[in-house]
C-alpha cells in the first residue's frame, strides 16, 4: 500500500506507550501470567500481551487523573495508548527472557545455525472521551514477523556473549541492535521489528486509521470497541455488533464493534475475554479447559480456585481424576494392543461388532465390550451403529506394522515397566530398582532360556519402535556433513543408524552393542541394503571401541550412574582425536528440573542412572574434553546435543 503522512496526525494528541508507563512492572507481571498454551500460534500470544499492556494503561489513565498525589503532568485522558510485545520463536516454541546464564546458553545454542522468527504484537487503543466523562476505547491490533538466522556459534562465542550480560533482559537472549548483532547471519523482514517495534507496519496502521477511507476488509488487524473498563463477554449475536455485559463496577451496557469477518470476530473476542477474565476473575466469562502440559511436557501448576459456594471446581476435580485414572487408561491401551484389537479391526474395513471382535481375540463378550467402549472414550477407537473401527491415531501408532508403530514399546511397558511401577512404593523406600523383584515372578513360570530370549527381543522391538519414531529428528538435528564414519554405541537393532545413513549419504555407521543383541539383530529388517551400516559386538565399558569421526550415544547415558558415565566418556574421549564429534540424544530435563514429566517419571523407575539437564550433560562432557556445539530440543520424544572434542 502507498504510505501517506501519518506522524503529523499525531501532533497535539497525547500518545502513551504502555511499556514505558510507571505501572510497567505491574502490567508486565500481569501480562506474563498469560498461559501460552491457550494460544494457537505464538503471534497470538504476543498480540494478546500487547493488548493487555495497552488496555491496562488505558483503563488506569482516567483514574490517574483523579489521584491527588500523582505527579502527572497529563491530566487529560490519552488519545492513544500503544502496547507492544516482542517474542522469539523457534520451531513453534516461545523463547522468553533467560532466567540465568545457563538458560541463556540453552536458548542461544538452540538458535545457533538456525532460522527463527521474531514476532511483535502491537495494540493501539484509541480513547474517545465522551461528554459525560465516560471513555470509549477502540482497540486495533496487528503483528509483524521477521525471520532471523544465526550463524553457527562456537562455544567460546556463546559464552563471550553471555558473559557480556546483554542476553539477560532480552527475549530469546539477544539484542540485535547491540552486541547481539554479531550473531546474526541474515534478517528477512523489518529490522526494527526485531529491535522491538515494527515502525513501518505501525505507520501503515495509523494511515488506515487517520487517512484512509479504505474498507477495512483488507486489513490484517482487528478492531474492537470496549467498555469503559475494558470488560466484555463472549459475543452472542451473529451480526457484527455485540452487546457486552459489564462487571459490577462498569457502566451498564456498551457496544463492541469490529470490522472483520464473523469467525475472526469470535476468535479474537474470545481471546480477549479469556485474558480479561483472568484479571477480573469474572466467572461469567467464557472458560476453556486449559491444557495441563507446557510444550516441553511439564505439567503446569494451575491455581485451584474455590468458588463462592465452597464446592470444588469441576476442572480441579477433573485434574485429580485424570491422575487417578491414568493407570486404568494405560492398562486399557496395553491390553487392547496386546490382544491385537487394533490389528483385528484394521483387517476388516468398515469395522466389526463387539461380538466379532470378541471372537477374533478369543475373549468374553462382556469383557470385550467394556474394553472397546473404554478405547472409544480414550479416542483410540470410534463406534457407529454398534460397529467399532480404529481412529487415525491408532492407525498411525498402534498397528503392528505401521511405519511409526509403538506397539512393541507398549508391550514393553506392559510386561516390564508396569511390573516395576507396581513395586514403586518399595522402590521409593529403598531407593533402588525393583526390576529384578518385579520381573522374577514372570520369568519363574517360564522356560528360562526362552523367556530371556523373548524378553530380549521384546526389549529390542521396543527400542526399534522408538528409534524409528525419533531417529530422523535426531539424525537431521545438526549438519554432520564433515563426518564420514560414525559409531552408534548401544545402537541395538541399527534402526537409528539407518536414519543417519538415510539423512547423510556420505556417512557409514558401525553399530556397537552387546553380543546377545548383535546376534538377535537378524530379526529386524534393515531400512537399506547398501552396506553402510555394519555391526560389531562388544561391551562399551570394557572393550576397545571401533574407530570413528562421530560417536552416537542415544538413550544410553540416562541409564548410567555418574561412575559408569565417567568410564564410558573416558573411553570415548580416548578413542577421539580433536575435531571428532559426540552426538548425545536423551530427554533433557529443564534446568529447574520441573519437567518434562516423561523424563522425571522415567527416573522414578529407579534404575541405576539418572535424568540430567542439557547443562548437566554439557558439563560432564566438558570434563572429558568435549565442547558443546549445539543443543536441540527436537520437539520429538528425544532432544539432542552435538559436542566436539577439543
Ligand atoms: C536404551 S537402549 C538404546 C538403543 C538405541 N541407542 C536407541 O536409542 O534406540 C540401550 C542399548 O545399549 C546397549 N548396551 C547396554 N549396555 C551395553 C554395553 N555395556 N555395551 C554395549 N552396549 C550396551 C543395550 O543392549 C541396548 O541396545
Amino acid at each position: 500500500m502507498v504510505l501517506n503522512p501519518v506522524i503529523s496526525k499525531l501532533s497535539g494528541k497525547l500518545v502513551v506507550l504502555a511499556s514505558a508507563s510507571p505501572r510497567r512492572l505491574e502490567i508486565l507481571n500481569n501480562a506474563e501470567t498469560l498461559d501460552k498454551g491457550l494460544f494457537k500460534a505464538p503471534h497470538e500470544y504476543a498480540v494478546e500481551t500487547a493488548r493487555q499492556k495497552a488496555l491496562e494503561v488505558a483503563r488506569r489513565m482516567p483514574f490517574v487523573r483523579a489521584t491527588p498525589f500523582c505527579m502527572t503532568k497529563h491530566l487529560k485522558t490519552p488519545d492513544i495508548v500503544i502496547g507492544a510485545d516482542t517474542i522469539v520463536t523457534l520451531d513453534g516454541m516461545i523463547l522468553e527472557k533467560p532466567v540465568d546464564k545457563d538458560d541463556a546458553y540453552r536458548m542461544l545454542s538452540s538458535l545457533s545455525g538456525k532460522e527463527h522468527s521474531v514476532f511483535t504484537g502491537v495494540a493501539i487503543v484509541l480513547c474517545h472521551e465522551k461528554e459525560n466523562e465516560e471513555v470509549d476505547y477502540q482497540l486495533i491490533d496487528f503483528y509483524e514477523e521477521t525471520k532471523v538466522k544465526f550463524a553457527d556459534l562456537s562455544e567460546n562465542m556463546l559464552w563471550e556473549y553471555i558473559n557480556s550480560g546483554e542476553p539477560m533482559d532480552k527475549a530469546g537472549g539477544y539484542g540485535i541492535q547491540a552486541l547481539g548483532g554479531m550473531l546474526v547471519e541474515y534478517v528477512h523482514g523489518d529490522f526494527l521489528n526485531v529491535v522491538g517495534f515494527p515502525l513501518n507496519h505501525f505507520c501503515k496502521q495509523l494511515d488506515l486509521i487517520y487517512n484512509s477511507s479504505t474498507s477495512s476488509s483488507d486489513q490484517e488487524s482487528s478492531t474492537v470497541w470496549l467498555s469503559h473498563n475494558g470488560n466484555l463477554t463472549q459475543p452472542s449475536s451473529a451480526n457484527h455488533t455485540h452487546h457486552i455485559q459489564s462487571s459490577p463496577s462498569a457502566s451498564p451496557v456498551h457496544k463492541v464493534k469490529r470490522k472483520s469477518s464473523k469467525t475472526e470476530l469470535n476468535e479474537s473476542s474470545m481471546t480477549l475475554v479469556n485474558s480479561l477474565s483472568k484479571h477480573t476473575g469474572d466467572k461469567d466469562c467464557a472458560n476453556t479447559t486449559l491444557p495441563p502440559m507446557t510444550s516441553r511436557g511439564q505439567v503446569k501448576e494451575l491455581k485451584v480456585t474455590e468458588p463462592e459456594d465452597g464446592e470444588p471446581k469441576k476442572e480441579d476435580l477433573q485434574r485429580i481424576c485424570d491422575l487417578l485414572d491414568g493407570f486404568r487408561a494405560s492398562k486399557a491401551l496395553f491390553t487392547a494392543s496386546k490382544m491385537c484389537v487394533f490389528d483385528v479391526l484394521h483387517s476388516r474395513p468398515g469395522g466389526l461388532e463387539a461380538a466379532q471382535v470378541a471372537q477374533e481375540i478369543k475373549a468374553s463378550l462382556k469383557g470385550t465390550e467394556c474394553l472397546l467402549e473404554a478405547c472409544v472414550s480414550l479416542g483410540l477407537l470410534r463406534s457407529k451403529e454398534r460397529m467399532y473401527e480404529n481412529t487415525d491415531l491408532s492407525t498411525r501408532f498402534l498397528l503392528s506394522d505401521a511405519p511409526f508403530s509403538l506397539r512393541s514399546q507398549i508391550l514393553h511397558y506392559n510386561d516390564t515397566v508396569w511390573p516395576i511401577f507396581s513395586h514403586l512404593e518399595s522402590g521409593v523406600l529403598e531407593g533402588v530398582s525393583q526390576r529384578d523383584k518385579a520381573l522374577s515372578q514372570t520369568s519363574k513360570d517360564q522356560d528360562t532360556l526362552h523367556s530371556s530370549q523373548d524378553s530380549k527381543l521384546r526389549f529390542m522391538n521396543a527400542m526399534h519402535n522408538i528409534a524409528k519414531v525419533t531417529g530422523k529428528a535426531i539424525a537431521t538435528a545438526f549438519d554432520l556433513s564433515s563426518f564420514r564414519t560414525a559409531c552408534d554405541l548401544g545402537g541395538c537393532t541399527g534402526a537409528m543408524a539407518d536414519e543417519f545413513t538415510e539423512a547423510h549419504p556420505g556417512l557409514s555407521v558401525t553399530v556397537f552393542d552387546l553380543p546377545t543383541v548383535v546376534q538377535l539383530r537378524e530379526h529386524f529388517q534393515p531400512l537399506h541394503t547398501d552396506n553402510r551400516v555394519s555391526f560389531v559386538a562388544g561391551d562399551f565399558f570394557k572393550d576397545d571401541l571401533p574407530k570413528a569421526d562421530l560417536y552416537i550415544l542415544a538413550r544410553i547415558l540416562h541409564d548410567c550412574s555418574d561412575e559408569k558415565l565417567d568410564i564410558l566418556l573416558s573411553k570415548i574421549a580416548d578413542a577421539c582425536t580433536p575435531g571428532c564429534g559426540l552426538l548425545l540424544s536423551e530427554i533433557f530435563l529443564d534446568e529447574d528440573r520441573k519437567g518434562p514429566s516423561r523424563g522425571l517419571l522415567q527416573a522414578l523407575g529407579m534404575g541405576e542412572g539418572k535424568q540430567r539437564s542439557a547443562t548437566e550433560y554439557s558439563l560432564l562432557l566438558k570434563s572429558h574434553g568435549f565442547i558443546t556445539a549445539h543443543v536441540r530440543h527436537t520437539g520429538n520424544l528425544l532432544d539432542a546435543m552435538l559436542c566436539i572434542k577439543a
